[in-house]
């Protein structure tokens, strides 16, 4: 076996790849053979980008006509290995349309798909990936058996981006083949969720807040310390479950993994469940009134006092600068 044939599935926004596509063709491009970028959109625009970063070839399955991203993307996916020019592993990024497409796709091909990874590695005639388990506590390497193509999602910010300095990708048409009963589905609107500043995923600063805020108002300090440090707002799950604030900024199990530079937790307490989506920040700083909330077994920084009083301070010192 060898890793010869390697997809990236690619995304854009602002018409510009998203740093986990860069990411994930980077690492591609490290593990060998030919690098395909494979864009359920119009990939024409971003070509150029995605050859940067490795992509040899670009496939585009053009604009879609009201299907939904996840069942057109397999199924042009799928169009594409049929014709006979089949991948030996594809490469998803670990978010909502990553999971939708591989889930879709494993089932379609009949093959593994292994999710939630942080590394992979080919090791002589073998493809390992790693993947945290536990919240983090353990890592698990598998190995793919049988054949491919070997379906793998991995989390944002497992890699480094790299620019390698080739030039655009070659845009290949990959059309989407009929839908059948899925193409039934159709999506009739589509809401922005308005933001301001970077994705929580992938910021360098996010400042999150917990039930010690108190009350859904004092959210605010958060938004502002975020701002401030160009950062971008989380929250544990008991403020989202309150409805202080959306599902989509919720770090953690059942939410996002982030891996900032700075995290700032303020009035979390440091469940197992949160801090599996956070603790891989390269700086934890936590602020509890309690000294022995479990948040300050993770942190670099403790600050021991009221949200309340150290937030506003906090703000009012940066704000100067
Ligand atoms: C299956 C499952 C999945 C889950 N998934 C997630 C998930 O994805 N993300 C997640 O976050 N949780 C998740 N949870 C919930 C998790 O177990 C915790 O209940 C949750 O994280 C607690 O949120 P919190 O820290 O904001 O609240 P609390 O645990 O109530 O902590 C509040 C903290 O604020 C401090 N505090 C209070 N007042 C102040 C003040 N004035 N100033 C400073 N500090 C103050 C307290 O000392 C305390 O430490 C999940 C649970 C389950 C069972």
């Amino acid at each position: 076996m060898g890793i010869n044939n390697i997809w990236v599935f690619a995304q854009e926004a602002n018409g510009a790849p998203t740093p986990a596509t860069l990411e994930l063709l980077t690492k591609a491009r490290g593990l060998g053979g030919t690098v395909s970028a494979f864009v359920v959109g119009d990939g024409a625009p971003i070509a150029s980008a995605l050859g940067e970063y490795g992509a040899a070839k670009v496939y585009s399955t053009g604009a879609l006509d009201g299907d939904l991203p996840g069942a057109a993307g397999a199924a042009a996916m799928k169009a594409v290995i049929d014709g006979g020019d089949s991948p030996d592993l594809i490469m998803f990024p670990q978010n909502y349309e990553g999971r939708d497409i591989v889930s879709r796709l494993s089932v379609k091909l009949d093959r593994t798909v292994l999710t939630n990874n942080t590394q992979i590695e080919v090791d002589g005639d073998s493809l390992k990936v790693t993947t945290p388990v536990f919240g983090g506590e353990q890592l698990v390497t598998t190995t793919f058996t049988g054949e491919g193509p070997f379906l793998a999602a991995f989390r944002p910010k497992s890699f480094e981006p790299e620019a390698g300095g080739a030039g655009a990708g070659e845009v290949v048409s990959a059309p989407v083949p009929d839908l059948g009963a899925t193409g039934g589905a159709k999506v009739t609107a589509v809401h922005v969720e308005e933001t301001t500043g970077p994705k929580l995923d992938e910021a360098a600063v996010v400042v999150a807040g917990g039930r010690g805020l108190g009350q859904s108002e004092s959210f605010e300090m958060v938004e502002s310390l975020a701002k401030i440090l160009k950062g971008a707002p989380g929250a544990s799950r008991a403020i989202v479950d309150a409805g202080w604030v959306p599902y989509s900024m919720q770090v953690g199990q059942t939410g996002k993994v982030v891996k900032p530079s700075v995290y700032i937790a303020a009035g979390i307490s440091g469940a197992t469940q949160h801090m599996v989506g956070m603790k891989g920040s390269k700086n934890i700083i936590a602020i509890n009134k309690d000294a022995e909330a479990p948040i300050f077994g993770v942190a670099d920084l403790g600050i021991v006092g009221d949200v309340h009083k150290v937030m506003p301070k906090l703000i009012e010192a940066l704000q100067g600068r």
